[in-house]
């Protein structure tokens, strides 16, 4: 079988990764061959429909989950090879996260939060990057205070510092905006959209919405655990052309 080529210097890369959930007759093949590189210093968001394996290909790429066969790499490091204790300091060193519930500790401010994944992995943080990411994000008035203290849009925010904050080779956000209002998901889709410009950082973003999509710079469209193609440039017009033209090959 031929394998498509995939750009070797990108940040992030899937080399025919297949993903298979239980065996025998139940056996679900949520990624079938997937092969793609999301480049370095870019915006890019997988799209596709409700179980088309946006969710798995993510968590296979990010070391949260184990591909069945294939390449998950980051940067030259197979995540498919490496061991539970390998990966848990990959994601903490070299990844950020920004999820739909946030997932902040309830019990920590809003500066502990940001600060811990560096303090676990023994590194110091700058002082710099976090005076940068706090004023820009509009939460310096806000370190003191718990998660349940903040709004959601303020909740994101704390995220999205946090997973900045380690200078990661990639952020992956899965649906950041997802339990925002319109405005706050702007806020978010407009931040992650500079730290592209302004840091360089490579984002891969897993949504549903054509208008956070047309943030990126690139989309990804997944469709049965393979890729179904892909938009340059994307707006809201050619995402949902796109969307709308996977559904009806169905
Ligand atoms: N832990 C699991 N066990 C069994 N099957 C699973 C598991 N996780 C996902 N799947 C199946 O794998 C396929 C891909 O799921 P995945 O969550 O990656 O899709 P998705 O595109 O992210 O979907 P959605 O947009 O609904 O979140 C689906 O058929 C799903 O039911």
């Amino acid at each position: 079988m031929l394998t498509q080529s995939v750009d070797t210097l990108a940040a992030v890369a899937a080399v025919d990764l297949v993903k298979v959930y239980g065996s025998g007759d139940t056996a679900v093949r949520a990624l079938d061959g997937v092969t793609v590189g999301f480049a370095r210093a870019q915006f890019t968001a997988i799209m596709g429909p409700s179980g088309s394996g946006k969710s798995t290909l993510m968590h296979c790429l990010a070391g949260l989950d184990t591909a069945t066969s294939g390449q998950a790499l980051l940067g030259g490091t197979d995540l498919t090879k490496q061991s539970d204790k390998v990966l848990t300091k990959v994601r903490r060193e070299r990844i950020g996260f920004v999820f739909q519930a946030f997932n902040l500790l309830p019990q920590l401010t809003a500066e502990q939060n940001i600060t811990l994944p560096l303090e676990l992995s023994g590194r110091k943080p700058d002082a710099h990057l976090f005076a940068h990411l706090t004023e820009t994000l509009g939460i310096t008035g806000r370190l003191g205070h718990r998660p349940g203290e903040l709004s959601g849009g303020q909740q994101q925010r704390v995220a999205l510092a946090r997973a900045l904050m380690s200078r990661p080779e990639v952020v992956f956000a899965d649906e950041p905006t997802g339990n925002l209002d319109s405005r706050s998901g702007a806020e978010v889709l407009l931040f992650l959209r500079n730290s592209v410009r302004e840091l360089g950082q490579t984002i891969v973003m897993v949504t549903h919405d054509p208008g956070a999509a047309a943030y990126a710079d690139r989309v990804v469209l997944l469709a049965d655990g393979r890729v179904a193609g892909e938009l340059d440039r994307p707006d809201i017009a050619s995402v949902t052309d796109a969307l709308q033209s996977l559904a009806v090959a169905r």
